[in-house]
């Protein structure tokens, strides 16, 4: 069968290709997309889990004040009221300093900023107040805050952040207990495998440029029911019209142009401009053999994976009241109270929490020295269990873990010259994807800016060239004098 289409075709109905479609759609383009799996959302998205008979996310996933594009992209289709902003954090760590204090009391430091002080020094007092690290080590901390921020960074020759950190003096305890845990969880990567100027952007956007951008953005409903129901229905409001299950085979370029897609069961599609939004391990499969610029688009062949774990367990009570925490040099990292979070949670399944392991290279594969998985679901009990010793006595009613083995691209040093541009060198083709450049690592941001970016592309060939991608939010003036921001 062959058919031709609107005037734009969108493959992959991740966050790239759904900004890239609201972006066009508030436009008025006439869009089709279409998604091989039955649902959209790509990799933010929700499982049906038989036991507890609930909808879970394949992994929590938030955001952050700084991510300015993503929370004007959730304004705008209306989603927005559905994430909670965590104005506190806590971490959980030592409640004495050293390196020796490990296995001992553990205290949770509430961490905010100062409503009095301007950025960058809103989070000051935060950081002095932590219990397990000495004043010696939150002066060092500075220190190397204030060189990262300052540092000069030649992108052709940058090291790993972790040999930064030992180049310049940062003892192990603030490395596990500081850099470790703020890094891992905002690249999901380990620090030798973590550029520096990935490391320098987290601190820059997240701490050090406004006063709001550190703050968390935690849905309080499934991801599916954000990404999913919502955004589909304020596409087809827009005239979008959205195929599921409907996998693309390949993409047709006669000589420069475009000229259409055929999907798996063979339907072929007439379209002169095509944006391709699908994870970067399925782009060049998707392509012909020969097109302009091939070569330079291979590259993204060399971009590797980092994997997340996510630990689902639900008790037959409450073991802890606080709506999330940040683990200090333990296995867990991150956890959810997410009958506490959700707007509709239901308990009859059990108290549901979700833990956060990422860049869990050491539960994949031949590190993982063949570890079952409920042992691993018992260790991070046990580390539930020394901060609240509720978990002891609870009962660990269900369980299951969820490890995505390629779920963000590692961003190591030279990754950004293996990032292509939303723009290629064929007539009418775009490609959007949180791996395409965007300068940041692979968010839910990174994704949205690369959709819109994509869109932004195709509206000036269409000769309505339109600026819509904002700015990073305005650095403070005391961040623009001290860190040239
Ligand atoms: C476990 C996990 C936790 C994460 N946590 C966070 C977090 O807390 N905060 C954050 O900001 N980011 C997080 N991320 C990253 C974030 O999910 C991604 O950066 C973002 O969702 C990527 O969106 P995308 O549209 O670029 O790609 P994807 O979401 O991968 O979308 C690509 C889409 O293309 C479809 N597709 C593939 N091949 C075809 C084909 N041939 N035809 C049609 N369709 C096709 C796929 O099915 C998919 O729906 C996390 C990711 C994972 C996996």
């Amino acid at each position: 069968m062959r058919t031709s289409q609107s005037e734009v075709v969108i493959i992959g109905g991740g966050l790239a290709g759904l900004a890239c479609a609201v972006t066009l759609a508030d436009r008025e383009i006439p869009v089709s997309l279409y998604e091989s799996r039955p649902r959209l959302g790509g990799r933010a998205s929700s499982f049906a889990d038989k036991q507890s008979e609930q909808l879970i996310d394949n992994c929590q996933h938030v955001s952050m004040g700084c991510c300015v594009e993503f929370n004007r992209f959730c304004e705008t289709v209306g989603i927005a009221n559905s994430f909670q902003r965590a104005s506190e954090l806590y971490f959980i760590g030592p409640d004495s300093i050293g390196p020796d204090s490990k296995g001992r009391n553990l205290k949770v430091n509430r961490f905010a900023a100062n409503p009095l002080l301007p950025a960058p020094l809103h989070l000051l007092p935060a950081f002095g107040g932590l219990s397990y690290l000495s004043w010696p080590e939150k002066i060092q901390l500075a220190r190397g805050l204030k060189q990262l921020a300052l540092a000069k960074i030649d992108p052709d020759k940058e090291p790993t952040i972790a040999g930064w950190l030992a180049e310049h003096g940062q003892a192990s305890t603030v490395i596990n207990r500081f850099w470790n845990v703020v890094l891992v969880s905002a690249l999901s990567e380990s620090l030798d495998r973590i550029s520096l100027s990935h490391a320098r952007k987290v601190f820059v956007d997240g701490f050090l440029r406004a006063r709001d951008s550190w703050q968390v953005l935690i849905p309080t409903v499934p991801l599916e029911h954000l990404y999913g129901t919502v955004i589909q229905d304020y596409l087809k409001q827009r005239g979008t019209k959205i195929s599921l299950q409907a996998g693309v085979e390949n993409i047709r370029i006669d000589g420069q142009q475009v000229t259409g897609i055929q999907l798996r069961d063979g339907t072929e599609i007439d379209c002169p401009r095509v944006v391709l939004a699908v994870p970067h391990q399925r782009v060049v499969d998707l392509l012909p053999a020969e097109f302009p610029g091939r070569e330079k688009m291979t590259r993204i062949q060399q971009l590797e994976s980092a994997p997340i774990t996510s630990v689902h367990l639900w008790f037959d009570r409450e073991i802890t009241s606080l709506p999330h925490a940040v683990f200090v040099d333990t296995l867990s990292q991150w956890m959810f109270n997410r009958s506490r979070l959700m707007q509709d949670a239901k308990t009859d399944a059990g108290y549901y929490y979700q833990i956060v392991i990422s860049a869990s290279h050491e539960l994949t594969g031949s590190a993982r020295q063949g570890r079952s998985q409920s042992e691993i679901i018992s260790e991070v009990v046990a580390e539930l269990a020394m901060i609240w010793p509720e978990a002891n006595s609870a009962e660990l009613l269900h369980s299951r873990m969820v490890t995505e083995h390629q779920a963000v691209f590692s961003v190591q040093p030279g990754v950004e010259q293996l990032r292509p541009s939303q723009r290629t060198e064929v007539d009418g083709l775009y490609l959007a994807g949180d791996w395409t450049s965007t300068g940041w690592p692979a968010t839910m941001e990174g994704a949205v800016r690369s959709g819109i970016q994509a869109a932004e592309f195709l509206l000036a060939d269409l000769k309505k060239p339109e600026s819509i991608l904002l700015p990073p939010a305005e650095a403070s003036f005391l961040s623009k004098i001290l860190f040239r921001l």
